[in-house]
């Protein structure tokens, strides 16, 4: 059954998504090759925002795990979503796309502070409106930050573009002949703690009615199958 079609799209990118084939940190092929996936669907006709992870340089979990200060840990981690949100923030500069970084954690030198008026406004004007430094606070994941602010910006879905095709009855890393869903209800997801995303992002999509489509983004050009409803994925929503 073809996906239905979603106009003003959160675009959560994982971290791990700008390292291409290194193992570590930003691609600068990658990051170029993801702004010109991000540019064709304005082209489109779509209206974007970007949350990026941080995964790729510090996650504060594992920082902590090795005896970091989890708190200290996780302000390490959201400053790592901001060099991310920078290099693509220079990467569809670039390619002559308007954008503007809104940071959760004030910080006047390198980008605006997040004020959601002013988002709105960056979006009605056209311009790609990059979300960085996750919600601004410890304990959190940038997943959490995507679904809060796709629905502060009244997006119509969010678009989860990771290292996986879609969601797994168990994680398909893990486990060989794990079965992909084409589609399935928010509570599925909950009930069965399939950890593709945080448990609370997922929540706050479902209270909001917000799908979710969770896709491959490291697959060349399918940033826009996935928005025509083509393409491998999964979408999570509301059971009919
Ligand atoms: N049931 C499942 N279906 C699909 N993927 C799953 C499932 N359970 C666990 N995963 C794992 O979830 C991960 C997807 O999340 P991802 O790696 O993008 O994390 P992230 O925190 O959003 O990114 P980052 O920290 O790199 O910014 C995949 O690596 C996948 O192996
Ligand atoms: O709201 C937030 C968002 C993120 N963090 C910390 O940043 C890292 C990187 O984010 P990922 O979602 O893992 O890509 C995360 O591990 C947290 O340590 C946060 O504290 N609050």
């Amino acid at each position: 059954m073809p996906r239905p079609r979603f106009n003003r799209i959160l675009l959560k990118l994982s971290g791990e998504a700008l390292m291409g084939e290194e193992a570590f940190g930003i691609d600068p092929e990658t990051t170029a090759r993801l702004a010109r996936e991000i540019a064709e669907a304005k082209e489109a006709g779509h209206e974007l925002c970007l949350v990026v992870g941080g995964g790729n340089i510090f996650r504060g979990l594992a920082a902590a795990a090795k005896g970091f200060d989890r708190t200290s840990a996780d302000y390490m981690g959201m400053l790592a979503t901001v060099m991310n949100a920078l290099a693509m923030q220079n990467a569809l500069e670039n390619i002559g796309i308007d954008t503007r970084v809104l940071s959760a954690i004030p910080m006047a030198t390198v980008s605006e502070p997040y004020i959601r008026r002013r988002a709105m406004r960056h979006m009605e004007k056209g311009r790609v409106v990059i979300f960085a430094a996750g919600t601004g606070n410890p304990f959190f994941t940038t997943d959490t930050a995507a679904a809060l602010r796709a629905a502060e910006m009244g997006c119509d879905a969010l678009f989860k573009g990771t290292s996986v095709d879609g969601v797994y009855d168990a994680d398909p890393k893990k486990v060989k002949n794990a079965r992909r869903y084409e589609s399935l209800p928010f509570s599925r997801v909950l009930a069965d703690d399939l950890k593709v995303m945080d448990a609370s992002a997922v929540a706050l999509c479902r209270d909001n009615n917000i799908p979710i489509v969770v896709f491959n983004i490291r697959e060349q050009g399918n940033l826009a199958r996935v928005l025509k409803g083509e393409g491998t994925a999964t979408i999570v929503q509301t059971e009919e």
